[in-house]
């Protein structure tokens, strides 16, 4: 089964994914941007904000995600797969094209392997101003608070759109309670 996490920048992917980790051993943990060799390097491009326009930003997103779809999704179809942002970030962080254009592209990139589960972590407007103020930000970071609540209400309304199981928690939660809501939702049929 292959499962996501999505959610804007500092949602609280990577603090459960590392918790899942010790809950689902022998998981394939992976990523996008970043999860083949290829990807490392274009996701160190990506976030060096190296494109001047959103359409190579786009491409660059959507090569990521074919090599990902066969040296990881593909190479791993009877394991539970377990991905920090999908093919749904590809769809959201794309403003300027329409989503149904984009699923498009996107079954073209992953030759139709789409995730089976879906878990969106949702961040209230006050949390993710916390949350930017204690890091360094990328150059989407940068973009700031109002687009990257604009991409959270484009994440599920992509999830909404797509015919995947879903889940959509608090991301303000307790980091236990989350876990095992993500556990449950995981392990259930
Ligand atoms: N449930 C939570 N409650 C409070 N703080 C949290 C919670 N989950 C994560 N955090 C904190 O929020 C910050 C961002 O978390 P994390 O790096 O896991 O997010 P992310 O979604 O992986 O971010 P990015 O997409 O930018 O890589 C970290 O400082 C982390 O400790
Ligand atoms: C897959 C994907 C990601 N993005 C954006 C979302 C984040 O701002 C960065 C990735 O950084 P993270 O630390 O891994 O969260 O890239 C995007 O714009 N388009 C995509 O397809």
């Amino acid at each position: 089964m292959y499962v996501v996490l999505e959610g804007i920048d500092t949602a609280g992917k990577s603090t459960q994914l590392q918790l899942l980790k010790d809950k689902f051993p022998s998981a394939v943990f992976t990523k996008e941007p970043g999860g083949t060799k290829l990807g490392i390097k274009l996701r160190e491009m990506i976030l060096n904000g190296e494109a001047n326009s959103n359409l190579a930003e786009m491409f660059m997103f959507l090569a990521d995600r074919a090599e990902h779809t066969k040296e990881v999704i593909l190479k791993n179809k009877n394991e539970l797969v377990i991905s920090d942002r999908s093919f749904i970030s590809g769809i959201a962080y794309a403003l300027d094209e329409e989503i149904d254009k984009l699923i498009e592209l996107n079954r073209l990139a992953t030759s139709n392997n789409f995730p089976q589960k879906v878990i969106l972590l949702e961040l209230s407007k006050e949390e993710l101003e916390k949350r930017l103020s204690q890091k360094q930000n990328d150059s989407i970071e940068k973009r700031g608070i109002e687009y990257l609540l604009n991409i959270q209400k484009r994440l599920k309304e992509t999830i909404l759109k797509l015919n995947i199981s879903y889940k959509f928690i608090d991301a303000s939660l307790n980091i236990n309670e989350i876990e095992k809501i993500i556990e449950d939702f995981i392990n259930a049929k």
